[in-house]
């Protein structure tokens, strides 16, 4: 039995109507390119009537070369009245120069009627014409029954009418599409069990996610009978989005015999999944199944100490097999495993210190009690284990610092601090003004370390956040900074917390540059022993 299924990616259709989701054309080309690599068979590159960025996409993927993906130009059936050979948009289909199309056409009545406000008799003629001219040009039709679900279950009769004509007209696939995403997996099951038993034209699935079972559905879809899915990377789409591909695909391919992509290049799911959000600048979602940062993100002491002796008990996968990674996070819900693989990732022998790992998990909860948060912040937790463990020399210490913020009539504000430093023995005393006294406070500490430790100019902050911890205590509660930083793209976290927003930022600003010291260090030590 033959179980490959099609894989039909319109994160660049129907992926762009998500909200906050944009790209140009050459990033369309960037995102095309990725997806050609890692073996997805149809790619979805937008609406050549729609927009000036869609045709230029389509004139720059005419000139590139997809080794595997076939480029896919999207558009509607023609308006009612007009004869295809006069329809813009269909013309604009065949001038975009893929080898494949598809074209969405009601299935529903309520939209004939209501929407397109024409006959049942006429919407059937505007089905077959568009799918006849395409074909008379040569294309590969993919016919996209838009409502199909829904239209079945209000008229089953006139729906399957609309695909036969699309089938008798030539379509070469044609994709029952949950528009709405309204439709349950029962119900998936059984429409797609009926239409095979109708039409023989392979079937798809586009599914889209408002009950959030954009794959679930797809699935169902799958195991009755569908060859082709459409879906979109990270499950970006109009609404809450379309059929994820980043799941759907390794439950298809790793947890059934369904293969979608080479076996080989599922390890690059993770990194196909990133790179779309970053070209879409966008946050990827941590919480993501399979290729999120928490999809293997330990937390709970006792899910630690099982994992530690056999990872099968709580990862459904191998991380590795999407190309994603096991990590350990710490917390007040640690226990010793926590700790002992968080410094074994971190190179730290814990076991030389007996007793140790327990005075650690003690510490920690105590600092998370107070609000401390170690989990994004593994440069301080790293730094706590050394103290406790004695493997600590301070690069620097506070003998005080100053700030003078001075707001005068014409609204400007000007921010200024002064730092006294014990650097090797010597006392640095320097000062900077800043936007603010974070800002301040950072540039007097470089100053103030620059000529003994000149490779601080290498890192910079990246993301500064401040939480209130205890907010019925308004401007007197207590804060919680976390300092991203990073050096050469490596980047790191630390934490501080205090009733005053200085010295939490203090806290978690020096942490931030102790750490790095720390790391350059250890760097040249081991290049030293080589
Ligand atoms: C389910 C889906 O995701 S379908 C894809 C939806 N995607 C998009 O809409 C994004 C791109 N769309 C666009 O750029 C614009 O809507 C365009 C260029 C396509 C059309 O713009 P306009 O001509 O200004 O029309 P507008 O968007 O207001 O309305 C859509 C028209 O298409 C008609 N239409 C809708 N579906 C179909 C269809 N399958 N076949 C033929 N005509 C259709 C509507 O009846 C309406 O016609 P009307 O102008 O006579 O009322
Ligand atoms: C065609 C399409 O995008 C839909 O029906 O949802």
């Amino acid at each position: 039995m033959d179980t490959s299924i099609q894989i039909f990616d319109t994160t660049l259709r129907d992926g762009t109507q998500g909200e906050k989701v944009a790209f140009s054309a050459e990033d369309k080309l960037r995102i095309a390119q990725q997806l050609d690599a890692f073996g997805i068979d149809y790619i979805e590159g937008g609406w050549p009537g729609s927009n000036p960025r869609d045709m230029e996409f389509f004139e720059l993927a005419s000139e590139a070369t997809f080794n595997h993906a076939k480029i896919v130009a999207f558009g509607s059936t023609c308006r009612a009245g007009s004869a295809p050979e006069d329809d813009r948009n269909l013309n604009l289909l065949v001038e975009a120069d893929t080898p494949a199309v598809a074209i969405f056409g009601k299935s529903w009545l309520l939209h004939v009627e209501k929407a397109l406000q024409i006959s049942a008799e006429e919407n059937l003629g505007i089905i077959r014409d568009s799918i006849r001219f395409l074909k008379e040009h040569g294309k590969e039709v993919i016919y996209d029954a838009e409502h199909f679900f829904d239209g079945y279950k209000a008229n089953p009769e006139y729906t399957l009418a609309t695909i036969e004509a699309a089938a008798s007209a030539g379509a070469d696939t044609i994709a029952l599409c949950d528009t709405n995403g309204g439709t349950l997996p029962h119900e998936v099951a059984e429409i797609v069990m009926d239409v095979q038993e109708k039409i023989d034209t392979p079937i798809g699935i586009h599914a889209h996610n408002d009950c959030e079972l954009g794959v679930a559905n797809a699935i169902v879809a799958v195991q009755n009978g569908c060859v082709h899915v459409q879906g979109t990377v990270n499950g970006y789409g109009e609404r809450c989005g379309n059929t994820n591909l980043c799941s759907l695909i390794p439950n298809l391919q790793l947890k059934q015999d369904f293969r979608c992509i080479p076996d080989e290049n599922m390890e690059q799911l993770t990194a196909l999944s990133r790179f779309v959000s970053e070209v879409a600048n966008l946050n990827p979602d941590i919480r993501q199944p399979y290729v999120g940062r928490s999809a293997f993100a330990h937390k709970g002491g006792i899910h630690v100490s099982a994992v530690m002796k056999n990872e099968e008990t709580y990862e459904h996968i191998r991380p590795h097999a999407v190309g994603n990674q096991r990590r350990v996070l710490v917390s007040d819900l640690s226990g010793k495993s926590n700790i002992n693989y968080k410094a074994e990732q971190l190179g730290l022998e814990l076991d030389q210190y007996g007793e140790h790992a327990k005075e650690i998990v003690q510490k920690l909860k105590q600092l998370e009690n107070k609000g401390y948060q170690f989990e994004a912040a593994e440069g301080s937790f790293e730094l706590l284990v050394k103290k406790m463990t004695g493997d600590w020399e301070e690069f620097f210490t506070l003998e005080g610092f100053r700030i003078i913020v001075e707001k005068n009539v014409s609204g400007s504000c000007r921010t200024e601090a002064s730092l006294r430093l014990k650097v090797n023995d010597q006392l640095e005393h320097c000062a900077a003004e800043g936007n603010g006294p974070v800002h301040a406070l950072d540039k007097a500490l470089r100053k103030a370390l620059h000529k003994f430790y000149p490779e601080i100019n290498d890192m910079h902050l990246n993301d500064y956040k401040v939480r209130v911890l205890n907010e019925k205590d308004g401007t007197g509660a207590d804060v919680r900074v976390l300092i991203d930083s990073a050096e050469h793209g490596k980047s790191w976290g630390t934490v501080g917390v205090s009733h005053n927003i200085i010295d939490a930022s203090w806290q978690a600003l020096t942490d931030s540059f102790s750490y790095y010291l720390a790391r350059q260090q250890k760097e040249v030590h081991q290049k030293e022993a080589i």
